[in-house]
């Protein structure tokens, strides 16, 4: 299928993720957009019944561009422990409870990583996975997947970012995304263009249906 373009105006994050939808607007800034986000406007949190990142970020971008009318940008991501096979991966969200406790997903993670025997030795290394999906009124979608690879850390350092941003180090730093300001974790400071997982799959949604 043909890649569309999107074009300037009105544009709906689909998102009630405080941390993602104010990584989102900063990514979105230069592009001049109207955003609001799925909080903003009140409209339903769907329920994640897919079993991929993809199907997750599609089902909420599509739900969204219904509801609103409007062209919807929608992220699905997550934390996946190579130690814990992948884990929690497109759970990362829910492992977190009702009450969104972060502080105690990261100990889960910490906690099955020592569970597994010293003669195995747990594996640390870790990523992260966004896969953003924009969809128009007319179900037209378009998908893009970022990962950033590195280790999971403990104890937990920084408070700079959200979830699971304090156990994790990316490749090539000595620092957490929760140390990093936004636009280090973004890339904008370094000579990479994007170093994040949005920021790497929100320059192939920019390369391929933005104006730039
Ligand atoms: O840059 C990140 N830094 C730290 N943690 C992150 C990041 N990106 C995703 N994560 C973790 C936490 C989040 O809660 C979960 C995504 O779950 P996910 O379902 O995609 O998002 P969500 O439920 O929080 O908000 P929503 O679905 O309304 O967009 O993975
Ligand atoms: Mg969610």
């Amino acid at each position: 299928m043909s890649q569309r373009k999107l074009m300037p105006g009105k544009l709906v994050v689909a998102s009630h993720n405080n941390g993602k939808i104010r990584e989102i607007n900063e990514l979105l800034e230069p592009y001049g957009f109207e955003v609001t986000s799925a909080a903003d406007q009140n409209l339903a949190e769907p329920e994640e019944t897919g079993l991929t990142f993809e199907a997750n970020a599609e089902l909420k971008a599509v739900a969204a561009a219904k509801a609103s009318g409007l062209p919807s940008l929608a992220d699905d991501s997550g934390f996946c422990v190579e130690g814990l096979d992948g884990q929690p991966g497109i759970y990362s969200a829910r492992w977190a409870g009702p009450e969104k406790d972060f502080a105690m997903a990261m100990r889960t993670i910490e906690e099955k990583l020592e569970a597994i025997p010293a003669v195995a030795g747990a594996d640390r290394r870790g990523y992260f996975v966004a896969v953003l999906c924009l969809a128009w009124p007319d179900g037209h979608t378009e998908m893009f997947r970022g990962e950033v690879h590195g280790q999971v850390v403990w104890p937990p350092r920084g408070d700079k970012g959200f979830g699971y941003d304090p156990v994790f180090q990316p490749d090539g730093y000595d620092r957490t995304f929760g140390e990093m300001t936004s636009e280090e974790k973004h890339g904008w400071s370094a000579d990479t263009p994007a170093l994040s997982h949005r920021a790497r799959a929100f320059e192939l949604f920019s390369k391929a249906c933005l104006e730039n």
